[in-house]
């Protein structure tokens, strides 16, 4: 065995290929999309426009936009099938039924086998629509009543709310949950992409790479985070208790959810926004108490920032969700909705020039073993 091999756990710090597609500068805290400055598109865009952008690389023209618009309107159907598998699903996880269902949409959408270019075009934009319409079925079957039928005079997000709630949102509301998808859409070779790659890799369909890249973000190390922040807050239950509660973690070398990130050393640029619209809606909805357990946490999490342990997105997430009344369980699906667009087109640049991926780990276990038969062992 060669000793000059040098194994990299985790791929950390490791390029396996170019992208044109999202630029994260973690030193510097800073997060691109084909150029554009996450803040911009957060504070003027809207999801379908950074979906569009994402997708074909450019903003698109008012009729570009509006025909998309009406493309993602006009995807928002699920075969009667899916209901009933949600339905015979209803008591899981809502992560483990949105892969069950995706999985089996694969079976039953006419062309989920096309892997041509267009082929993941039009099935990552019919999944953009069907996957909030999943989630949504789901709350509704598993509290007893009907899914909501989606109203076509709405925008993605604020059609989401309300297929969940099964009343309007307000205009407020609405603009929280599209800036929350837009800030989630993309985001490079994070795990989740990566294994949507490493499947289009082998040259299987997009459904199938969605079914994995689902798979993997359910982890509370990727997109499980803001559950598991909402659960540490409720624990944590008042600010006072914040210090103690991150000083028995550290003492056992366990990580506080929703810091820290294998690119970012400054802090996540998307959570800026987050964390202004918690305390916002805090503010309004005359509850600030999230707000100030997260804010306490950050502080006691300071003397650890110098190692470059910052919050992520997924720190003040949760909350915005808890103060909507929705429930912790879904706070992974919501990601899920928003990345849509950032799985489909990280799977199509894979697509292009495709190449298995396939890296090699270094047999450490034992070696010339005489096999010894049943009876003798
Ligand atoms: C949307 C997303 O997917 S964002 C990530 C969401 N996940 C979370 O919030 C879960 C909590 N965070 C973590 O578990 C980790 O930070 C991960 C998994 C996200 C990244 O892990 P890694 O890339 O392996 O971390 P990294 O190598 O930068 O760790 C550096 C040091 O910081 C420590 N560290 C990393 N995250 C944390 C944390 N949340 N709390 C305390 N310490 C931490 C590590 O233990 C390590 O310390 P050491 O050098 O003394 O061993
Ligand atoms: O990039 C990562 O490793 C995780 C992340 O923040 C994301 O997927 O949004």
């Amino acid at each position: 065995m060669s000793t000059d091999i040098r194994i990299n756990r985790g791929l950390k710090g490791i390029y396996f290929e170019r992208s044109e597609i999202s630029d994260i500068d973690g030193a510097a805290g800073e997060l691109s999309y084909r150029g554009y400055s996450i803040h911009d598109l957060a504070e003027h865009s809207t999801f379908e426009e950074v979906a569009y952008l994402l997708i074909h690389g450019q903003l698109p023209t008012a009729p570009e936009l509006t025909a998309f618009e009406a493309a993602l309107k006009s995807a928002r159907t699920l075969p009667q099938a899916i209901y009933d598998i949600i339905a015979a699903t209803k008591d899981g996880h809502p992560m483990d039924v949105l892969r069950t269902a995706v999985s089996a949409l694969a079976a039953l959408e006419p062309d989920s086998r096309d892997t041509s270019e267009a082929g993941f075009i039009a099935n990552g934009l019919r999944l953009t629509s069907q996957i909030p319409m999943i989630v949504a079925a789901h709350q509704q079957i598993r509290n007893g009543r009907d899914p909501v039928a989606a109203d076509m005079d709405l925008g993605h997000a604020a059609n989401w709310l309300w297929m969940l709630k099964g009343e309007r949102p307000s205009d407020d509301a609405a603009r929280l949950a599209d800036v929350d998808f837009i800030l989630h859409a993309e985001h490079g070779s994070n795990a989740s992409s990566f294994t949507a790659r490493v499947t289009v890799g082998t040259e299987a369909n997009l459904h199938a790479a969605v079914t994995t890249a689902l798979a993997t973000l359910s982890g509370p190390a990727h997109g499980g985070a803001a559950e598991d922040v909402m659960k540490m807050v409720e624990e944590i239950g008042s600010p006072e208790n914040a210090a103690a509660y991150v000083k028995a973690k550290r003492a056992n070398r366990e990580p506080v959810t929703g810091f820290g990130h294998r690119v970012y050393r400054a802090e996540d640029p998307r959570a800026r926004h987050m964390r202004e619209g918690v305390r916002k809606l805090g503010e309004e909805m005359g509850d600030p108490r999230w707000f100030q357990i997260l804010q306490a946490v950050v502080e006691a999490m300071q003397p650890y920032a110098r190692h470059g342990l910052n919050v992520n997105v997924d720190f003040y997430a949760g909350a915005v969700y808890q103060l909507h009344g929705i429930p912790m369980d879904l706070y992974v699906p919501i990601f899920a909705i928003g990345r849509v667009p950032g799985w489909t087109i990280q799977c199509i640049e894979q697509l292009r020039g495709n190449i298995l991926i396939r890296p090699l780990t270094l047999y450490t276990g034992a070696a010339d073993r005489v096999y010894v038969p049943m009876d003798d062992r």
